[in-house]
């Protein structure tokens, strides 16, 4: 089963609402789409106004030290797809993701990251997030590959907050292939590499992330799905996306 999201329609607000940031806390529309097995994603499309979106979208562009770093990919080095950088309250243990280790700047530097941070605290009572990775994808040719953000220093459940700011793009939310066969073939039909291949379920979820939108993955998302977002050919101009995480 292919599952497309269904995003709010155009016409449930005015993009361009004159309210303050984020929008309305009262008449935002929160979607949530259960995973099942303890895994769900919330999805807001219109977190933050249109007009505050951009303003935020002119700083990060200008302003982030972004850099595009050299990563290890199944063994190969290679320029990771888009630009980066990662920001994180001090003391915490240090990320290092596809052997890179990158530099972690300070909320300080960065004002507005913060404003963004209090809105995200806001929006999710209970939420504690400390660090942040932000991505740059300057057109559609820049991607992120199939991943799941599982790394030890977030812990069994984490939970991860995404804001996007500038061109929409695609957001895949697929399940991670089972370890154990539960259909009712026998085991002993096919050679356990290509066993171990095979997906439990096809679940496959389309996210269409706005510019302005926060989407949340909870529970068991990172240890069941993986996520990505693909390259797109007609897509010429720059999203921004702010990936909040807790380090434990
Ligand atoms: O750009 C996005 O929406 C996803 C980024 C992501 O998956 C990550 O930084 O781990
Ligand atoms: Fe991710």
């Amino acid at each position: 089963m292919s599952l497309k999201f269904k995003a709010v329609s155009d016409s449930d607000t005015d993009p361009k609402s004159p309210n303050s940031k984020p929008n309305n806390e009262n008449t935002i529309k929160r979607e949530i789409v259960d995973l099942r097995n303890g895994s769900e994603v919330l999805y807001i499309q219109r977190f933050f106004t249109y007009d505050q979106s951009w303003k935020w979208f002119h700083f990060l562009n200008n302003h982030i030290p972004w850099t595009r770093p050299t990563v290890r990919v199944f063994g190969r080095s290679c320029l990771q797809p888009r630009d980066t950088c990662y920001v994180a309250s001090p003391g915490l243990p240090e990320l290092i993701y596809s052997g890179y280790q990158p530099h972690a700047y300070s909320w300080d530097d960065y004002p507005p990251l913060k404003d963004i941070l209090d809105a995200v605290h806001k929006a999710l009572p209970g939420s504690y997030f400390n660090s942040l990775l932000l991505n740059r994808y300057k057109g559609g040719n820049d991607y992120v590959g199939w991943h799941s953000d599982d790394e030890k220093l977030y812990g069994l459940t984490p939970e991860i907050a995404s804001v996007s700011f500038g061109c929409d793009r695609d957001f895949f939310l697929k399940k991670k292939p089972c370890k154990t066969s539960n259909v009712s073939k026998r085991h002993d039909e096919e050679p356990a590499s290509k066993r171990l291949k095979k997906s439990c379920h096809a679940d496959q979820y389309t996210f269409k992330l706005k510019h302005g939108s926060l989407l949340v993955m909870r529970g068991n998302t990172q240890r069941d799905w993986i996520h990505s977002v693909p390259k797109r050919a007609k897509v010429d101009t720059t999203r921004i996306n702010l990936t909040f995480r807790h380090v434990l």
